[in-house]
């Protein structure tokens, strides 16, 4: 048996303006996590929500809250992020190549769980050594768009760093997001992630608990192939 699966919906293709009634829905429809994206219209050409969203979020779940951080200054958000009650705190290496052990040594000293993503055009090489610190990360995110906004198509050509990464690191948690949907899924389900992002997939379907049942029943029916 691998690791565990995740569905994580992204909200950023939720209504936000019922924020709240749209992730207790998520969560009664079997998401295991809420993927909450956290741009600053710097790092990626698009501005959503912070540690403010995140608070008034928190007061109505107790879901995990997968934090994807697409900031150009990621330590900034460590104290309030943690403050507001995230769960996962997911940084990107492009912007951390100089502070990345400071980073996840506070993240995790405000209780949140570290993890490292990358952009379609970064090598993997680049996450090894947060894997593989003294502090490492518990989860990589290959990005299989160009992250700043949802409803982009799947990159395949991002799966050979899904391949490499599972072979390298067998109980590693590893999530991709961008593009996922019931016509995808396999492709990253048998390179070996576990934890799927989807939004706009999930978000628009007629029966969005029947995608998110689909979408772990691809990533436990990969792990019994491999
Ligand atoms: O981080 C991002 C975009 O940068 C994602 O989380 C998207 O929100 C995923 O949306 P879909 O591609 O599944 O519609």
């Amino acid at each position: 048996m691998g690791v565990a699966a995740k569905i994580a919906p992204s909200m950023l293709s939720s209504d936000f303006a019922n924020l709240a009634s749209e992730a207790k829905r998520m969560l009664s429809l079997g998401a295991d996590w809420l993927h909450m994206d956290i741009m600053d219209g710097h790092f990626v050409p698009n501005l959503t929500i912070g540690a403010p969203v995140i608070e008034s979020l928190r007061k109505h779940t107790t879901a995990y809250l997968d934090c994807h951080l697409m900031v150009t200054n990621p330590l900034d958000y460590v104290d309030p992020m943690g403050k507001a009650g995230a769960s996962g705190f997911t940084f990107h290496v492009e912007v951390s190549k100089e502070n990345w052990q400071e980073l996840v040594q506070k993240i995790k000293a405000k209780g949140m769980r570290p993890g490292v993503a990358l952009k379609p055009g970064t090598p993997i090489e680049e996450v090894y050594p947060l894997v593989e610190g003294e502090h490492p990360v518990e989860m990589v995110l290959v990005m299989t768009v160009e992250p700043g906004f949802g409803g982009q198509k799947f990159m395949p050509e991002t799966m050979e760093k899904v391949r490499v990464l599972r072979k390298k690191y067998p109980s590693l948690d590893i999530e991709v997001d961008g593009g996922l949907g019931p016509s995808t899924v396999d492709v990253a389900a048998s390179a070996g992630a576990n934890c799927i992002v989807a939004g706009s997939s999930v978000f628009g379907a007629s029966e969005p608990g029947q995608v998110i049942s689909l979408l772990r029943k691809s990533v436990q029916g990969a792990q019994q192939n491999n």
